[in-house]
């Protein structure tokens, strides 16, 4: 399997390419861009204004008499100097006062705009990965529009408001995406907004979002209604066609009687139907993994923590504090095991690396060019020739009692908002066992996740089969099986990523191969065998 060029350079844009809407660390470049965008248009001001002065001095100091008529003009140019002086400036100045105000166009802080800023501005995929990350929160968690453009989330307030124009882009994306139910709630609430301060210059500069709302409000009114009807007979993109069809042909008094009237009533039909268009509801599991993800498994209680001395020689010097999530299937979770210096280190050394990003899925060989594939993640898989990486191994065997001899690497993963994963399993069994490197490792017996840092909200890792989530906790790690002791899928060790609400979630994967195990007893760590 050999790349060509251009299939490499598709490969490195894909893999490579660090969007802004990914990371945390991308969103604060972009605010240092905006910082410089302000500085670079605050001397703008100077430079202008410095040209407004100097026209303004012209404009008075060689202010002559007006001649209206012929005769008043031929009165002023009679007196010989005056029309000498007339020949002068208009021979000799005004080129140069016309080369000042042409200057402004080559001024230098139009070029570092031109150069430093426009390179760098954000493309509209990375817009887009943003909007998704953003609709992902929204609607696993079910957050109201209200709440959302007040920075109110589900568990902790946050301090943002949206613009009305923020609100008519989200509008605008769930219209993109047939989520017209989310579309209406964002559009309507948009259109219920008081006007801006300075509301009237920016209209002017950027365009009257309302106006494109309201449309799109009456667009999404009827759509909405219509697929609620009609749900099989016709597909989405036909209703929405029709609809904006029958709207382009009314005046615009009737869209603004139907936007109007809907407009005032509190509760929308929009909201009453608060879980029937998203597409959580088509799969079970995927509705699962919502519901984890919302808080509305029930508790578990009889667990227990106990400390684990038994795994390996060195644990009985060092025990670590182990919590149990759950039995059967067994999935526990060791606290502090990682000091916070070793996670800077790995963070340093993983950003320092290449990061690449890491997709929802493989990529198809029949994709067409917006596949609706997702940036999760940005991912490091990082070398065992680094110290840090070495006593992480070293801390999985004495937690796990596994053997990692043949997959030393370990892989980091920065998830910012809306980063998630959906239900997934991690044994491969012989999905992908056919590659050579697979083949040599074996399947996925066990997983471990490392948490290398709290979420402030959201980023649960979520086990919808069996209705637990773990909320990650800076130093603490999840282990699990994947695969029953002979060796067939544990359909129950399903996982998901709770999208991140507020914060960034960081993370370490090591996967469990088998053939390294072949020789241990894995049911060592069997509950029973501990207590
Ligand atoms: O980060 C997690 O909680 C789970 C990660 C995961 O499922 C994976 O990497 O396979
Ligand atoms: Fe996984």
């Amino acid at each position: 399997n050999e790349y060509s060029y251009a299939d490499y350079d598709e490969y490195y844009r894909e893999y490579y390419t660090e969007m802004y809407s990914t990371t945390v660390m991308g969103s604060v470049k972009l605010y240092k861009l905006e910082q410089e965008f302000m500085q670079i248009l605050k001397k703008s001001t100077i430079e202008l204004q410095k040209q407004i002065n100097m026209i303004q001095i012209y404009l008075k100091y060689f202010k002559r008499p007006k001649c209206s008529n012929q005769n008043e003009c031929k009165k002023y140019v009679a007196k010989p100097l005056n029309a000498f002086r007339l020949m002068r400036r208009i021979h000799q100045d005004w080129p140069q006062w016309l080369k000042l105000i042409k200057s402004g166009n080559e001024a230098d802080y139009i070029k570092q705009l031109e150069n430093e800023i426009v390179p760098k501005l954000p493309e509209s995929h990375d817009m887009l990965e943003m909007l998704k990350n953003l609709h992902r929160v929204e609607t696993t968690y079910g957050i109201r529009v209200h709440d959302y453009a007040n920075g109110k989330m589900p568990k902790t307030q946050s301090n943002w408001t949206l613009t009305v124009r923020d609100c008519v882009t989200m509008g605008n994306y769930g219209y993109q995406i047939h989520d017209y139910q989310r579309a209406g709630m964002w559009y309507q609430y948009a259109l219920n907004q008081r006007p801006e301060v300075n509301g009237e210059s920016y209209k002017q500069m950027l365009g009257d979002p309302l106006d494109h709302a309201r449309l799109k409000y009456a667009q999404t009114i009827l759509i909405h209604a219509e697929v609620h009807r009609n749900e099989p007979a016709l597909a989405m993109q036909e209703i929405r066609d029709e609809v904006e069809q029958v709207l382009s042909e009314v005046d615009a008094k009737s869209i603004n009687d139907l936007v109007n009237d809907r407009l005032h009533q509190s509760v929308t039909e929009f909201e009453l139907n608060d879980n029937q268009t998203t597409v959580y509801n088509r799969y079970k599991h995927r509705w699962a993994h919502m519901s984890g993800c919302r808080g509305m498994f029930r508790q578990h209680t009889n667990l227990v923590c106990r400390y684990n001395f038994t795994t390996s020689p060195f644990l009985q010097l060092a025990p670590m504090k182990l919590e149990e999530i759950s039995l059967d299937p067994y999935i526990v979770q060791y606290h502090d095991v990682l000091s916070d210096n070793e996670i800077e280190d790995l963070k340093r050394e993983g950003i320092k690396g290449t990061m690449i990003n890491g997709w929802t899925s493989l990529k198809s060989s029949n994709a067409t060019e917006n596949e609706s594939r997702t940036i999760v993640a940005r991912v490091a898989i990082m070398s065992p020739s680094l110290e840090i990486v070495q006593r992480i191994n070293r801390r999985i065997i004495d937690m796990t009692g596994f053997n990692i001899e043949e997959s030393k690497t370990i892989q980091l993963a920065a998830f910012s908002v809306g980063g998630f994963f959906m239900p997934h399993y991690d044994y491969l069994y012989d999905r992908l066992l056919d590659t050579d490197v697979l083949k040599k490792l074996g399947d996925r017996v066990a997983s471990v996740i490392f948490y290398a840092g709290d979420v402030t909200e959201g980023g649960a890792t979520n086990f919808p089969r069996n209705q637990l989530v773990v909320q990650p906790k800076k130093g603490s790690a999840l282990f699990w099986y994947n695969k029953f002791d002979d060796g067939s899928p544990d359909p129950r060790s399903l996982h998901s990523i709770c999208p991140v609400v507020v914060g960034s979630r960081w993370t370490i994967t090591k996967w469990i191969h088998q053939d390294s195990q072949m020789f241990l007893q894995p049911c060592s760590l069997q509950p029973s065998s501990s207590t």
